[in-house]
Parts: structure tokens; C-alpha cells; sequence
């Protein structure tokens, strides 16, 4: 486990500046390096702000959008072109404008796809899909994603494991089906926090004063189960990205002076 670091921004908007600079440099870091990179997308309004973010950045053509890997942390289980699903928001936000290769964008499969209203099935398969992509060098049945990002949410929720529920629990599998979710829809598909925890680097967003208990509580050693953010970091690096306004609960401590 890694300890988590806290970067805080002004407000909502240079955060989601300050995050889409900080992923360019990662990703082109890590295509220099290793010849591709592997991000996974969160839903969620500060994961779509920073993909808004990214699409202005002029340092945007610095990264080559043909070497990239998409994945989702998670999906709202609806129909395939439903404006609420968050492949749907994240390709009005930035996909739709960059050269990616097709092939390497790995949507969560929708409700009317080929498991039809199945949350189970569409979770299997997304986990076999990631198993296809990890390598001899990885660690378990999925790639090392260089940055995987979270939105948090104000009960501690991140991608769609909500506090005591089944998903948040679950130690074998790296997709589940989620039902009964306390946001809506209710029916969603999301990686595991041992999926999460397979990535370079964890990144989790939060803006706003109704997420300051949230990430008080999640980063001041609270359990997973009751508080899913706290379960969720990265092998080399978990860094939370937040307004003032999201770590006005924080322990002064937890982070620099400096960084707000
Ligand atoms: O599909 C979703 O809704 C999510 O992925 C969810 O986990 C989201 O990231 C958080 O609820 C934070 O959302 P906001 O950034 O909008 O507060």
C-alpha cells in the first residue's frame, strides 16, 4: 500500500487544468519508456472536466493518441448510446477529437449489447478482456495501467464499489456487477480494488464542499469497506487531487502548505 499524497488546488477548475498537464506528462513519460500507455477512465463530473481540460491544453499533440489504451473503472449499466453513460460523456469531452486507435478504447459493454440486461455476464467479459491484455510482467489478470483516476464521491465511493456493499468486498474477481447502487442508475458495471490497486499510480478527484467529510474520512484511516477511497491506491503512487474547498476537513498535516 501506498501513502497517499494530497495536492490541493485553488478551485474545481485549475484542478481540472492542473490534472489533465499532469496526465499528458505521464502518458508521454510512459509511451518514451515503454512504447504505449494505459490510462483508465472514471465517470463522474471532475474525470469529465479533466478530459474537458485536456482537449484545450495545447501540450495535448504532445501525446501520441495511437499508442494510448483506454480502459473504464466503471460504467453505468444502460443502453449503448445512452448520454449518461460514461463512455458516452467521455467521447463528448475528448475521445471524439483525438486520433485514438479504435481498437484500443475498451468500453464497458451496454445493457442492450450481447449479455442484454446480464450485469454479471458484462462483467465477465470486461474481466476476460482485461486478462487478454495483461502481460507475463504484470500482476494478475490485468494490464499495470499507468494511471488509473477515481472520482469520489460524498459517501466514499469510487468507480461504482459504494460503502458496504457486495463489490467493495470482493477479493477474486477484478470486474463485478453492481445492483442497488445508492446513485443512479442502480445497475453498474466496475473494476475491484484489487483491479484498482494493479495500476502505476491511483488518482482520485474530488471538488467541493460536500466531498471535504469524504476525503477526511477516506485519508484518515478509515477501513475500506465502510470507506471504498481509502481501499483504493496505487503500487507506486496514490495521489488525491483536490479543491480547497473538497480538503477544508483535511488534518492540516496530510498535506503542504505549498500546494494550496
Ligand atoms: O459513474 C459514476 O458516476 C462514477 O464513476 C462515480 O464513481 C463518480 O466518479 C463519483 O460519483 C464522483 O462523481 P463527481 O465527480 O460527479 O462528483
Amino acid at each position: 500500500m501506498t501513502t497517499p499524497q494530497v495536492v490541493v488546488h485553488r478551485d474545481k477548475e485549475l484542478m481540472a487544468q492542473a490534472a489533465a498537464a499532469r496526465l499528458i506528462t505521464k502518458v508521454v513519460d510512459a509511451q518514451a519508456a515503454r512504447g504505449s500507455a494505459s490510462v483508465v477512465l472514471t465517470g463522474g463530473r471532475n474525470g469529465n472536466a479533466l478530459l474537458a481540460a485536456l482537449a484545450e491544453a495545447p501540450a495535448r499533440d504532445a501525446v501520441d493518441w495511437s499508442r494510448l489504451d483506454l480502459w473504464w473503472g466503471d460504467e453505468r449499466f444502460l443502453p449503448e448510446g445512452d448520454p449518461e453513460r460514461n463512455v458516452i460523456q467521455a467521447r463528448a469531452a475528448l475521445l471524439d477529437a483525438v486520433p485514438l486507435d479504435p481498437a484500443r478504447v475498451h468500453p464497458m459493454p451496454a445493457s442492450d449489447g450481447p449479455f442484454g440486461h446480464d450485469v454479471d455476464a458484462a462483467a465477465e467479459s470486461y474481466a476476460e478482456e482485461l486478462a487478454r491484455a495483461a502481460g507475463p510482467y504484470d500482476h494478475g489478470p490485468v494490464p499495470t495501467f499507468d494511471v488509473l483516476m477515481l472520482g469520489v464521491g460524498p459517501d466514499t465511493h469510487v468507480a461504482s464499489l459504494f460503502p458496504e456493499h457486495p463489490g467493495v468486498r470482493e477479493t477474486e474477481r477484478t470486474v463485478v456487477g453492481v445492483r442497488g447502487a445508492p446513485k443512479p442508475p442502480p445497475t453498474r458495471v466496475s473494476l475491484t480494488l484489487p483491479a484498482i490497486r494493479a495500476a502505476r499510480e491511483v488518482w482520485l478527484l474530488a471538488a467541493g464542499a460536500d466531498k471535504a467529510n469524504a476525503a477526511a474520512i477516506a485519508l484518515s484511516g478509515a477501513g475500506e469497506i465502510q470507506a471504498p477511497a481509502a481501499g483504493a491506491y496505487g503500487r507506486g503512487r496514490t495521489l488525491w487531487l483536490l479543491d480547497r474547498a473538497a480538503a477544508a476537513q483535511l488534518p492540516k498535516q496530510l498535506y503542504p502548505l505549498a500546494s494550496a
